[in-house]
């Protein structure tokens, strides 16, 4: 059962991904490191919103502790109503296998692999297949139908992550959670992948949870999570990506030196 809850939006938003008073601390030598130090932040269903902030703010954490790669120090995680925390790891790699679609920076792509057996690689895990008239029309959205017999060295970086991309499409998990999808890729590549991400959204019903340091890559989401030092610093609803720029100036988010809480975004 998904849960229904008050968020700073507004009444009864069915959220699919619901983060409270998440803490998540890491060990270093004799000291701690606070990566994540007390975030509450829901996401509705079909919706696309960006975790912004700078290098260390804690963003990839958010959305380990969130996909259930990662367990929070304190705090707690709903998936779609379910508590992560009461979960064991093979109850939440089920989860994650049946519900969430990951696409990372680097690809994650399989060498060996053509491209279709790349898209396919997680319904072959779970000893399913795709069903092949979805398979073609999400290549075809993705610009890859000529290519599925290619390996993934024979793609360019923004082939490559649109591969990625498909493989969140076909296997029509709810939720995909992005760690900076767009990273490494100029700005036609990140229109592409940006545009198909509004695209699943929009047209299926998936829900987005990306993080990046770009603020052209807030413009694409319904709403801006803002986070600095762990924790979240500012919402903004549908932004355009001035206002995102002003709002992280405003918020002191570039002005910080490399190594305390971030850097320079560019
Ligand atoms: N496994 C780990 N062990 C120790 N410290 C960690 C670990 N993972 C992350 N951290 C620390 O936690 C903080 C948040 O890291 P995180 O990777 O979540 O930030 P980020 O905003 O995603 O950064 P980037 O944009 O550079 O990827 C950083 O200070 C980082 O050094």
């Amino acid at each position: 059962m998904d849960t229904e809850r008050t968020n700073t939006e507004g009444k009864g938003v069915d959220e699919i991904v619901r983060l409270d008073s998440v803490r998540k601390t890491y060990r270093s030598g004799t000291s701690a490191v606070v990566a994540l130090g007390g975030v509450t932040i829901g996401c509705p269903r079909g919706s696309l919103t960006a975790i912004i902030g700078p290098s260390g703010s804690g963003k990839s954490t958010l959305l380990q502790c969130a996909a259930g790669l990662d367990r929070p120090t304190s705090g707690t995680v709903l998936l779609g109503g379910e508590e992560l925390n009461g979960l064991d790891e093979a109850a939440l790699l089920k989860l994650r296998r049946d519900r969430i679609g990951f696409i990372f920076q680097t690809f994650n792509l399989l060498p060996a692999l053509d491209v279709e057996e790349n898209v396919t690689l997680p319904l072959t895990l779970a000893g399913r297949t795709a069903d092949p008239s979805l398979l073609v029309d999400v290549m075809r959205r993705v610009g890859l139908v000529d290519y599925m017999r290619h390996r993934p060295f024979e793609l360019s970086a923004g082939q490559r992550q649109r591969v990625a991309v498909a493989r969140a499409l076909v296997t029509r998990r709810e939720v995909i959670f992005a760690d900076e999808p767009t990273g490494g890729l100029d700005a036609r590549a990140t229109d592409e992948v940006l545009g198909l991400l509004q695209e699943a959204v929009r047209e299926s019903g998936q829900t987005v949870l990306m993080a990046s340091h770009d603020p052209l890559v807030a413009s694409y989401a319904d709403r801006v999570v803002f986070l600095s030092g762990g924790r979240v610093v500012d919402e903004l609803n549908l932004p355009v990506d001035r206002a995102v720029i002003q709002r992280m100036t405003h918020l002191g988010i570039w002005d910080r030196p490399p190594g305390t809480d971030g850097g320079n975004p560019s």
